[in-house]
């Protein structure tokens, strides 16, 4: 159940302020707005009728009267993922919100409380903004126009990297395109596409950017007969070493301490050494459009769509996010201490050299491994955020997302 908060009326500000901190005590998603976008939604009945639920009628049917006479065409959705970064997301979103307010810009937030329900939200606002369209459009096809397909110009992510992976669902072929204003601790989707880290600067981009298409990681497919359910991820997919170091500084208690310090890398080096003394490499096969390559003593293939992850590293550093192919660095056959040595050279991408690294490139990527007694099974992370365990299946998606930098 998700509440709608006015934001941005002085009056009554402080009723709205004790009904957000009630959704967010609850763990409810909420929905901030401005007077001038309810008109961009354009769903008058369905916003009314809302109103009248949460006894708000009067007041927000005569803000919906005056929005639709300005007849604003277009507006900005935000999804604010108010604990990214630990709690870096809430500060940078009041400051965004108060800037968005200064300009008089029409805007939606979405105050989200777990990745489901964020991409349930942004999912439905869109389709409510799409029907308003074609109501307005009174039936006429807007196939072959050039008219957008949804009055949002961006939906822009307030968080990090596991807030952009939670909406890709809704956003992934939609033509909306995914604004970025970085609020995590590894921020490699900001990195990635040169997005300043300056909250102001990443709004401007957002307001003026030019849009790139570009591709997605498309997990799932059809694995050994097992039908899996397709996820998109944006960056990277981390099997093996590097997807249990980051389910390891997922689960520490010390990465809230890091960030708090402004030192959010250095629980990725904790879990490192953490990892190098209890992971097990085992037999790994990894499939590259129909040809497959068998390492023993497997420890981590990355399949990526831009060169860095994990805070920086850079995995594959030939990856481009609008190739139409994936990238895969694979190591293998080496030594616990080898692979210590290696991490520092993933800073400059020299790691390519080495003699137990392999560098694959492809569209279609199958990776499976041996089970081994007593260990966990061989775990896939996308976007920072778990995804599944091997076999695992993934393909290169062409210019699926449309992204604003
Ligand atoms: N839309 C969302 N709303 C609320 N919580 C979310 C959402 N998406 C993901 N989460 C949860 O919040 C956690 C933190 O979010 P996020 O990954 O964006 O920030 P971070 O971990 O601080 O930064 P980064 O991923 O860039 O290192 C995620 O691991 C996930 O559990």
């Amino acid at each position: 159940m998700t509440s709608w908060i006015k934001s941005s009326c002085r009056k009554g500000a402080h009723a709205e302020a004790t009904r957000a901190a009630n959704c967010r005590r609850n763990g409810r998603s909420y929905i901030a707005f401005n007077g001038s976008a309810i008109s961009c939604l354009t769903s008058f009945r369905y916003y009314s009728r809302f109103c009248c639920k949460k006894k708000l009628a009067g007041r927000s049917s005569a803000l919906i009267m005056r929005a639709s006479q300005r007849r604003s065409r277009s507006m900005w959705i935000f999804a604010v993922n108010e604990q990214a970064g630990s709690g870096r997301g809430k500060i940078i979103w009041k400051l965004v919100e108060a800037e968005l307010q200064r300009r008089s810009l029409p805007y939606l937030a979405v105050i989200t409380a777990s990745a489901e329900t964020a991409c349930e939200e942004v999912h439905s606002l869109l389709a409510r903004s799409r029907s308003g369209i074609q109501s307005q459009s009174q039936g006429q096809s807007l196939a072959g126009s050039n008219q957008s397909p949804s009055n949002v110009r961006a939906v822009t992510v307030i968080g990090g990297d596991g807030t952009v992976h939670s909406i890709l669902p809704a956003l992934q072929g939609s033509g909306v395109p995914l604004g970025l204003i970085p609020s995590g601790s590894g921020n490699d989707t900001a990195r990635a596409f040169g997005i300043p880290k300056q909250p102001l600067a990443a709004l401007e981009r957002v307001l003026q950017g030019e849009t790139v298409a570009v591709d997605l990681i498309i997990l799932g497919g059809n694995n050994s007969g097992n039908v899996q359910p397709q996820k998109p991820v944006l960056t990277a997919l981390a099997v093996g070493f590097d997807a249990a170091i980051a389910s390891a500084v997922n689960r520490s208690s010390y990465k809230k301490l890091c960030n708090r310090l402004g030192v959010g890398s250095l629980a990725y080096v904790i879990a490192l050494f953490h990892m190098l003394l209890i992971y097990r490499p085992r037999q790994m096969t990894v499939t590259i459009d129909g040809t497959q390559h068998v390492y023993n003593r497997g420890w981590m293939a990355a399949i990526c769509n831009v060169p860095a992850y994990g805070g920086g590293l850079r995995i594959c550093p030939e990856a481009s996010p609008s190739d139409g192919v994936l990238d895969i660095c694979i190591v293998h056959t080496c030594t616990p201490l080898q692979l210590l040595r290696l991490f520092p050279t993933l800073l400059t991408g020299k790691h390519v050299r080495l003699p137990f690294v392999t560098m694959l490139r492809g569209r279609r990527v199958s990776v499976s491994a041996e089970s081994m007694e007593g260990a966990a099974p061989i775990s896939a992370f996308g976007d920072g955020e778990p995804a599944c365990d091997v076999p695992l299946e993934v393909e290169a998606a062409s210019n699926r997302l449309f992204l604003v930098r």
